[in-house]
């Protein structure tokens, strides 16, 4: 098969456009910035139309780069949790209330007394909380959809509303395994005449608006197909597709998603999966990471420090580094405070004892989730700021027991480009 394939990333920090070609080869990357959220207390919003402005600059920068004629195919991701209310033409009827908003704590409580504790839509920053948010704060007005990030900006390009994905729709409370909106979502109160239709990721479901398609250099017969969370796109960028497959990101936090045969959940411990066609990607979150070690030493002093680091003479520390008391997984104690002591009088001997500390997390991280029911760990791919360490990788390796490699490619806009090219979970 010819042609060109379109993965658009709306991230944290910006949103980023690829194309690929049939072979999955990179054609060209291109992207935009998005301002910072509007945070007032919990409340973490934003105005969707940035989305979309950050959108349109991104896709017509990559067009003057590469040649988007050949575009027939086009997927969208976005941030995990992150929703919106518009109105039958799409128009926004609320803010974008963000992946990390967390004003939706009483909604939370509610949800956690109904929905059974495999739901993945627990939590106060959850999408379930927060349409139970908006439809009870003066949002529901006009609104026809609730709608994730990723479906409304597949929305703006095709003038579908109301279509989203088996990964986005998990936090809104979507239940993958019997793939369908759960009934109990009718004892809580949840308007779902507003729930979206919910379609496999990669599935082709409109052409590209013509005005819009012009608009952007596209050509008028580009598919829009479903897309899936920022974090599933970029799994699927590493490219690891065998059951026992992790992939570690050693970012701000640790964040743990394995390749599985059969899902696992577990609420209490962050511990919920994706459902990427016939498999599962099941994965969890720890408070370790890299805020811990930005606690005690900044980048540039890690980069100072490493070479000092000797990968192969273990410390003895046995320490578990925590920005803050308080942990999620893969030891649910929300007063867990950080093991730290003794220091040594070497800043590279408390790195090192820092940096075994949190492969320490990981491997334990990784035995939780086996406990719970994943595949034996083959392989840990490591993508973040922390997984270039090459000293770290050399630590994580003795401790996991397993090859332990650097992804290649780590781009979220890769992995929609993936799935636009695959028509489908790789
Ligand atoms: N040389 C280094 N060794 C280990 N970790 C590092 C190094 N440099 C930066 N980091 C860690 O990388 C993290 C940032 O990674 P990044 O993937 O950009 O995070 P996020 O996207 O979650 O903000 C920081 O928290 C920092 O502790
Ligand atoms: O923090 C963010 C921002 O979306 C994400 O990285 C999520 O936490 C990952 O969520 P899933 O993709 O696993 O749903």
């Amino acid at each position: 098969m010819g042609g060109l394939f379109l993965g658009i990333d709306v991230g944290t920090g910006g949103v980023r456009a690829c194309a690929i070609d049939a072979q999955a080869g990179i054609r060209g990357f291109a992207s935009a910035a998005l301002p910072a959220p509007r945070v007032d207390g919990n409340a973490i919003d934003q105005t969707p139309q940035l989305w979309w402005q950050a959108t349109v600059t991104a896709i017509i920068k990559l067009g003057e780069a590469v040649d988007l004629g050949g575009v027939t195919r086009a997927v969208v991701d976005g941030t995990s949790g992150t929703l919106l209310l518009v109105d039958a033409a799409g128009r926004p009827c609320s803010p974008g209330l963000m992946y990390n908003d967390a004003r939706a704590s009483h909604e939370a409580t509610r949800v956690a007394a109904v929905a059974p504790l495999e739901s993945g839509a627990h939590g106060a920053s959850s999408a379930l909380a927060k349409l139970l948010y908006l439809q009870t704060h003066g949002y529901i007005g006009d609104a026809r959809h609730a709608m994730h990030q990723a479906d409304w900006i597949a929305g703006r390009l095709t003038g579908h509303y109301g279509v989203s994905d088996e990964n986005n729709a998990l936090k809104l409370g979507y239940d993958p395994v019997a793939r369908q909106w759960p009934r109990w979502l009718d004892r809580l109160g949840v308007r779902t005449d507003l729930l979206p239709k919910v379609l496999v990721p990669g599935t082709p479901f409109a052409e590209i608006d013509p005005a819009i398609a012009r608009a952007l250099g596209l050509p008028p017969a580009v598919q829009v197909a479903a897309g899936t969370t920022d974090g599933v796109a970029a799994f699927i960028a590493t490219r690891a597709n065998q059951p026992g497959d992790a992939v570690t990101s050693l970012g701000t936090t640790l964040v743990v998603k394995q390749l599985a045969t059969q899902p696992i959940f577990a609420a209490d411990q962050g511990v919920y999966s994706h459902r990427l066609g016939e498999r599962w990607l099941a994965g969890g979150a720890s408070n370790s990471g890299g805020a811990a070690l930005l606690m005690h030493f900044s980048a540039d002093d890690m980069a100072r420090l490493t070479p000092q680091v000797k990968p192969e003479e273990p410390t003895g520390l046995d320490y578990y580094p925590l920005p803050k008391p308080g942990e999620r997984f893969p030891i649910a104690d929300p007063g867990l405070t950080a093991r730290i002591t003794p220091r040594p009088a070497e800043d590279h001997r408390f790195f090192q004892g820092l940096l075994e500390g949190i492969a320490a997390v990981e491997a334990l991280a990784y035995r939780q989730l086996a406990r719970l029911g994943a595949p034996r760990l083959r392989r840990v791919i490591g993508i973040g700021g922390g997984a270039k360490n090459d000293a770290w990788t050399r630590i994580r390796h003795r401790i996991l027991g397993v090859p332990v490699s650097v992804a290649e490619q780590t781009e979220a806009s890769y992995g929609a480009a993936l799935l636009a090219l695959n028509g489908g979970p790789p």
